[in-house]
């Protein structure tokens, strides 16, 4: 039985963002099928998928532009749904699609979004000029938009979403179709909303921006939440091994000897001027290799720890290849 969207939703104080059994259908397609995740403050949030697998679906449901037809979504306590206006003021919401007019400069366009966010005079003034210097458009502010690149506009389109300091940022896909040193500084501008404190919801197709913005990842496909977690907590999941290259000089066949019988090392060998060494989780493994070498006297000049990444994560779940 299809259960209804609910005002009473059970407020949540564990995240900023709480996302309970979310459905949406359009005709015959489900498009979001059971989704839960929550967002805490600080965190960065990726929904890795597909064209397609319903992210911008998801994110719509979660700032209250559509009717979910089962499930809730509750920010900062308060529940969100289309029928109330109810802790949308707490969302800053970054569509897909860049929303400002040409004829406007920077500076005018963040003004006619900082007013619907009933931001007024000296305070609008002063956040105007925050959030230009925030999304490194301050020297640009005077210029129409018209004459601005596709990164540019996409950066003013996230200022827009900033104005109001939102306890919750949700961007779909930011950095569709943008120049790589916009690219780039989307990427670091997301990064510094997280690091002060702000919960951030990121949709990507892009398995290396999750990887490299995300605290937590959220594989979806067909609507579903296959699997979410750190990428260390989903790349467990294939039940591979990290691999460590130690380039170093000495008695190597020795220290391979040496590494076989440590805990946690499940092979050891020697390539040419390199040891390489497999185990789970490398990371943790390397300062007891370290000793090993010293014991040795093995000379360690350089160390990698190589992980399997998120496009295997997403093969292994989805059978399908993450890049369409
Ligand atoms: N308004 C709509 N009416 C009918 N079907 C829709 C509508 N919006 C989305 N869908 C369908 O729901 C599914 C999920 O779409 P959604 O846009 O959420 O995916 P996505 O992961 O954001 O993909 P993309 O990266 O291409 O935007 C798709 O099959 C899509 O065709």
């Amino acid at each position: 039985m299809t259960q209804q969207a609910s005002p009473e939703a059970p407020a949540t104080t564990a995240g900023v963002l709480a996302v309970t059994g979310l459905r949406k259908r359009f005709g015959d397609r489900v498009a979001v099928d059971d989704v839960s995740f929550a967002v805490a403050a600080g965190e960065t949030y990726g929904l890795l998928g597909p064209n397609g697998a319903g992210k911008t679906t998801t994110i719509r449901l979660v700032c209250g532009l559509l009717r979910a037809d089962a499930g809730h979504v509750v920010v900062g306590g308060t529940t969100v749904s289309p029928v109330s206006t109810a802790g949308r003021g707490l969302i800053g919401y970054v569509p897909q699609d860049v929303a400002l007019y040409p004829d406007l400069s920077a500076r005018e366009n963040l003004a006619f979004f900082g007013r619907l966010y009933r931001l007024r005079g000296r305070l609008l003034r002063a956040r105007i000029d925050e959030v230009l210097e925030l999304i490194g458009l301050a020297d640009r502010a005077k210029e129409k938009v018209e004459s601005f690149s596709g990164g540019m506009r996409r950066r003013l389109n996230i200022g827009a979403g900033l104005l109001h300091r939102p306890t919750l940022l949700v961007l779909d896909e930011p950095t569709v179709g943008v120049d790589p040193q916009s690219r780039h500084a989307i990427m670091e501008s997301v990064q510094r909303f997280g690091a002060e404190g702000m919960a951030v919801l990121y949709t990507t197709h892009d398995m290396t921006e999750a990887e490299r913005l995300c605290d937590r990842v959220g594989i979806i496909d067909h609507g579903r939440l296959a699997a979410e977690g750190t990428r260390r907590e989903l790349v467990a999941r294939l039940g591979e091994r990290d691999r460590l290259t130690l380039a170093a000089t000495g008695d190597l066949a020795a220290f391979a000897a040496l590494c076989r019988e440590l805990p946690g090392i499940e092979g050891a060998d020697v390539a040419g001027t390199e040891v390489h060494l497999l185990g789970r989780d490398g990371r943790m493994l390397l300062p007891e290799v370290v000793r090993v070498a010293g014991r040795a006297g093995v000379v360690i000049r350089s160390a990698e720890v190589t992980e399997p990444d998120l496009e295997a994560v997403f093969l292994h779940l989805t059978g399908t290849a993450l890049r369409d």
